[in-house]
């Protein structure tokens, strides 16, 4: 089999309170292929967002290996962490924290522009990420004009740009009704039969039937599913 794009070993992280240590991650290992989607679930508290924080670098492990990429994320610096996301790997969260004033496409080419790409180029490409997550033609539509599904298909989008390989997301169809989720998963879908690698963290039972791969968390341990 190809090698994994993520690749997480004995994964620890524990939040200590007053009267107790919790465990969010304890000893998590998976990886992740070209093209495939895996969907963590499990009840809420069992550590879902602390691993896919992990993964993406936005928060930092007490031990244990993450690979994404050519990226070792846990032993690089803040800023290597931020690198690997905007080269590799896209976030996207419940909330789709889009810019209010900027256009859908403007959005999208955001990233594109951080790197400093000339803006006639980000917005050809804004252009063909909408056009991967359907919709095409409404680039110039502000958030507040688009519906909640939209939004986040334009998250997922922004996620993307500049040949990101790799979606990670928290709860993206959390705050969406239930047409709009199965409409997000089956973009995520499409998007892994193209050959992006996406890892899913959802409350949303239904991410399970559109998934190549299904964890569930159980208490910070991940343990895998049929
Ligand atoms: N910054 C923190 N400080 C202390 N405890 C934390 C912190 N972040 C998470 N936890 C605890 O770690 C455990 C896992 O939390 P996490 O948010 O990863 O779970 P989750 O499965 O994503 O939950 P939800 O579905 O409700 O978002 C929980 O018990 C939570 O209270």
């Amino acid at each position: 089999m190809s090698t994994p794009l993520i690749r997480v070993r004995d994964l620890r992280k524990a939040y200590q309170s007053e009267v107790e240590t919790v465990w969010a991650a304890r000893d998590v290992r998976f990886e992740a292929h070209a093209g495939e989607f895996v969907c963590v679930y499990g009840a809420s508290g069992s550590g879902k967002s602390t691993l896919l924080n992990l993964i993406a670098g936005l928060d930092v492990a007490d031990s244990g290996d993450i690979q994404v990429g050519d990226v070792n994320v846990s032993e690089a610096d803040e800023k290597q962490r931020a690198e690997m996301r905007l080269n590799i790997a896209g976030v996207v969260f419940q909330d789709h924290n889009l810019i209010d004033e900027f256009t859908a496409a403007e959005n999208v080419a955001l990233p594109l522009e951080v790197r400093g790409v000339p803006a006639s180029v980000a917005r050809a490409e804004a252009s063909d990420q909408l056009g991967r997550v359907g919709l095409t033609g409404i680039g110039d539509r502000l958030p507040r004009q688009l519906s909640g599904g939209q939004r986040q298909r334009v998250g997922i989008a922004r996620a993307l740009t500049g040949q990101r390989a790799v979606l990670l997301a928290d709860e993206p169809t959390g705050a969406l009704d239930s047409v709009a989720t199965v409409d997000v998963f089956t973009v995520i879908r499409a998007l892994c039969d193209e050959g992006v690698t996406a890892v899913v963290c959802s409350h949303d039972t239904r991410c399970r039937d559109f998934a190549d791969s299904r964890y569930e968390m159980v208490d910070g341990r991940l343990e895998r599913r049929p």
